[in-house]
């Protein structure tokens, strides 16, 4: 099946006597194309599933596969290749270059990957295209998100991570946001997948799944999410 599949991932830490266990032998898969959401308290393991899934953290028991590549099995080299040409991340604070403008912050992204989308027709999508000369810090806090989106999504991704992507915005930016990150889902028909401690935005989730102390408490798929713009909180 492509999409996203864990099985049996465990992600132990070791503090001196004490092992913590951020994600605790936890297993299920998303279908390739859905709007999946990540719920849970802070510390539940949320990030730590994300970062697993991007390659920049690997576990310390079980499997994980992306569109059928096991990239548990990966060396450091062919997870360089796969944080550079598979994943697109999304933070909390954007991330652009502060000296160059948003354009060029997508066009480098563009040129360390294989398949790379034409720069302003992402530009284009995110709603930028007008913004695109200016300087991140000439850019509001909504727009820089934008600006991390189109980067994230020029590379052509198999799947976009986005870890609490609305975290520093004010309630109807994150909610423009949000409904992006939706649309893009739809028209791309890429795994997205968004993490959060929000519980209100479960009903926007193709899939839902929430996490407590490094467990799976429940899995949902929705079949009729509703849109961001209709929910409040
Ligand atoms: N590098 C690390 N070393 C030790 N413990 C860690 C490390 N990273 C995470 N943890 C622990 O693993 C648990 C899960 O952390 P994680 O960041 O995945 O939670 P989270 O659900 O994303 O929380 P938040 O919403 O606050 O970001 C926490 O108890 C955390 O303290």
């Amino acid at each position: 099946m492509s999409g996203v599949r864990l099985e049996h991932v465990s992600r132990e830490y070791i503090m001196g006597k004490t092992v913590i266990k951020a994600v605790d032998d936890i297993s299920f898969a998303i279908p390739e194309g859905k709007y999946t959401i990540i719920l849970g308290a802070s510390g539940a393991g949320k990030s730590t599933v994300l970062n697993i899934l991007g390659g920049m953290d690997s576990p310390t028991g079980g499997k994980v596969f992306v569109n059928e590549k096991e990239i548990s099995s990966f060396n450091k080299r062919q997870l360089t290749q796969y944080r550079r040409e598979s994943i697109g991340f999304v933070f909390q604070f954007y991330n652009l270059m502060p000296n160059l403008t948003v354009e060029e912050n997508v066009e480098l992204a563009s040129q360390i990957c294989k398949n790379p989308l034409d720069t302003r027709q992402v530009l284009r999508m995110v709603g930028l295209d007008d913004r695109r000369r200016n300087f991140p810090a000439q850019c509001s806090g909504g727009e820089q998100q934008r600006g991390a989106i189109a980067r994230a999504l020029a590379k052509n991704p198999d799947v976009l991570l986005c870890d609490e992507p609305t975290g520093a915005l004010d309630y109807v930016t994150g909610k423009a946001i949000l409904a992006l990150l939706y649309d893009l889902c739809r028209q791309s028909k890429k795994t997205v997948v968004v993490v959060t401690h929000n519980g209100a935005l479960a009903p926007t989730g193709d899939v839902v799944i929430r996490m407590k102390s490094g467990k799976i408490e429940s899995f949902t798929e929705n079949p009729n999410p509703t849109p961001v713009q209709e929910l409040e909180w």
